[in-house]
C-alpha cells in the first residue's frame, strides 16, 4: 500500500526534476508571472550572464503596482523611475517574447486579479511571481508562492526552482458563515487567532464545509491573505467550483486533454490518512465581521468588541507590539471601534477588487451617499472587472453615490503609484496589509471586507455593516 500524501506533496512530487538534498528540491515551474517592480534586476542579471529565456510562453507580465489609477483614456507614469521600470519591463518582454499587460492594456490590472481570469491558473501547477500574495491560487488547487529577484532571474533561465520543502499544515473550517460576514472576516479572524506568524514554514490547505461553502473568488480572497499568517502557499482541492471557474475560464480545454484534465485534477486532494503536520479546526458560526485594530493582519477584532488592553496581553513581545500599534493608530485600549470616524475609504487590492467585491459593495451602498468629508474610492483589479461593473451599472451607481471610479492596478493597497494618503489619515480598506505607512506616511489603515468598507463610506465610520439595512 502506497503512504497516503498531501495534495501539497503531490504536487511538490509532481513537479520535481531533481532532488537535491533532504530540504530542497528543483522545482519545475508551470506559469511564472511578473511584474515591473521585481524583474529589473532579475532581466540585468539574465543578460549579463548572457543567458535566454527558453520558454517565454510561460511566462507573463504585468505593470500593476506602480501606474497611476485616474480616469484617463491614456494613462501616462509621470515619476520618472516608475516609468522607467514599466518602460524596462516592456523592453526586457519584447525582447524575450513575454507575453505583457502593458500600462494601457485594456485587460492590465493587478496580477493576481489577471492571472486567474484569463485561465492561466489550473488546477495541479505550480506558479511563481516576485510578489507574496502569489498564494492566491491556492484557491483553484494550484501551489503559487512568491519569490526574490535572483530567484526570478533563475526562472527566466531555466524555468527551475530551488525550492526549499514546506510543512504541511490543514485548517478545517466547519460551520456556516453568520450573514454579513465574508471570506476576508474568516481569513482575518483565522490570522487573529494563530498569529502573523502563525503559518510560518508551512503551506496551508483549507478545507470543511465552510470552505466548501465559498465561491471560487472568496476562495481567492482567503489564500490571498494566507500569506499575511506566514504561509509559505494556501491550497483548497479542487472541487465541482474550482473546475467550473478553470473551464469557464479556458475553453481551450476541450475533447480529449479535457478528459485528461479532469481525470488529473480528480487525484488533487490529500489522501485519506495523510499525515499533517499542524491541524487546527475552526467552526465559522463564531466569525463576525473583523476589522484590524493595529498595524498588523493578526491585530484585528470583531467590530462590535473594544480595543484589547495591552495590559491584558501575557506575551510581553506581543504588548509592546500592541503597544506602538495603538499609538500609530491613534486608538485607546477599551474603545469601542464601531463609530471611529474614517476620512478615506479604499476599496481595491488583490484580496478584494474583484466582480464579486463589487457587487457587493453595490448592494450595501443601495441607494445611499458617501458621507460628507470622506474620499471614497473603487479601484477595479483588472480592465475585465472594471469592465463588467461598467456593464452591469455597478459603476454608474457607486459614481451617483459618491465613489470615485478609477483604473486598475494596486493603487493605494501600497500606495507606490500617486494614490498615497496623508499622515493621520484613517482609511478602511479592503486591502491586505495594515503596516505602519503602507497606504502613506502617518497614514492608519482598517482592514475589512468590501461590505464593511462600503457601510464605512456611508456612515463615514467605522460600522458594523449587520446593523445597516440593505435598501437596494
Ligand atoms: C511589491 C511586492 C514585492 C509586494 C509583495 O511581495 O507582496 C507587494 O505586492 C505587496 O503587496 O507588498
Ligand atoms: S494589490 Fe496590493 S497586495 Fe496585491 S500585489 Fe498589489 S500591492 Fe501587492
Amino acid at each position: 500500500m502506497t503512504t497516503p500524501t498531501t495534495l501539497y506533496q503531490k504536487l511538490v512530487a509532481s513537479h520535481t526534476v531533481a532532488v537535491l538534498d533532504e530540504q530542497n528540491v528543483l522545482l519545475f515551474c508551470d506559469l511564472h508571472l511578473m511584474n515591473e517592480y521585481t524583474s529589473p534586476q532579475a532581466f540585468a542579471g539574465l543578460h549579463e550572464a548572457g543567458r535566454g529565456v527558453p520558454v517565454p510562453g510561460q511566462n507573463v507580465a504585468v505593470v500593476s503596482h506602480i501606474i497611476p489609477t485616474h480616469p484617463v483614456r491614456w494613462r501616462t507614469i509621470q515619476d520618472p523611475p516608475s516609468a522607467l521600470q514599466a518602460s524596462n519591463l516592456k523592453a526586457n518582454c519584447e525582447r524575450h517574447q513575454i507575453p505583457l499587460f502593458d500600462t494601457n492594456d485594456p485587460l492590465q490590472g493587478i496580477e493576481h486579479v489577471i492571472a486567474p481570469e484569463h485561465g492561466m491558473v489550473r488546477p495541479g501547477m505550480v506558479i511563481i511571481c516576485g510578489d507574496s500574495h502569489t498564494t492566491t491560487y491556492g484557491a483553484l488547487g494550484a501551489l503559487g508562492f512568491g519569490i526574490g529577484t535572483s530567484e526570478v532571474e533563475h526562472v527566466l533561465a531555466t524555468q527551475t526552482l530551488v525550492y526549499r520543502l514546506a510543512k504541511d499544515m490543514r485548517i478545517r473550517v466547519d460551520g456556516t458563515l453568520p450573514t454579513g460576514t465574508t471570506a476576508k472576516d474568516l481569513i482575518l479572524w483565522i490570522i487573529s487567532r494563530i498569529g502573523a506568524q502563525g503559518a510560518r514554514g508551512f503551506v496551508v490547505e483549507f478545507c470543511g464545509s465552510a470552505i466548501e461553502a465559498l465561491s471560487v473568488e472568496a476562495r481567492f480572497t482567503l489564500c490571498n491573505m494566507a500569506v499575511e499568517a506566514g504561509a509559505r502557499g494556501a491550497l483548497i482541492a479542487p472541487d465541482a467550483t474550482a473546475i467550473a471557474y478553470v473551464l469557464d475560464k479556458a475553453p481551450d480545454i476541450t475533447g480529449e486533454v479535457r478528459a485528461q484534465a479532469l481525470d488529473h485534477w480528480a487525484t488533487l486532494h490529500s489522501d485519506a490518512g495523510a499525515a499533517f503536520d499542524v491541524e487546527h479546526v475552526f467552526d465559522a458560526s463564531e466569525v463576525a465581521p473583523f476589522v484590524t485594530w493595529g498595524t498588523s493582519p493578526d491585530q484585528a477584532m470583531a467590530v462590535n468588541a473594544t480595543v484589547p488592553r495591552p495590559e491584558d496581553i501575557a506575551d510581553a513581545v506581543q504588548r509592546s507590539s500592541a503597544e506602538q500599534a495603538l499609538r500609530y493608530t491613534a486608538l485607546s485600549a477599551g474603545q469601542p471601534l464601531a463609530g471611529v470616524p474614517v476620512q478615506h475609504v479604499f476599496i481595491g487590492s488583490c484580496t478584494n477588487a474583484r466582480i464579486e467585491d463589487l457587487r457587493e459593495v453595490d448592494r450595501i451602498v443601495g441607494s445611499r451617499h458617501v458621507a460628507s468629508g470622506v474620499r471614497a474610492m473603487v479601484v477595479p483589479g483588472s480592465g475585465a472587472v472594471k469592465a463588467q461593473a461598467e456593464a452591469e451599472g455597478i459603476a454608474a451607481r457607486l459614481v451617483a453615490a459618491g465613489f470615485e471610479w478609477r483604473q486598475p492596478g494596486c493603487s493605494m493597497c501600497l500606495a507606490m503609484n500617486d494614490d498615497v494618503l496623508a499622515p493621520g489619515q484613517r482609511c478602511a480598506s479592503t486591502t491586505n496589509r495594515n503596516f505602519e505607512g503602507r497606504q502613506g506616511r502617518g497614514a492608519i489603515t482598517h482592514l475589512m471586507s468590501p461590505a464593511m468598507a462600503a457601510a464605512a463610506a456611508i456612515t463615514g465610520c467605522i460600522t458594523d455593516v449587520r446593523t445597516l439595512e440593505v435598501t437596494a
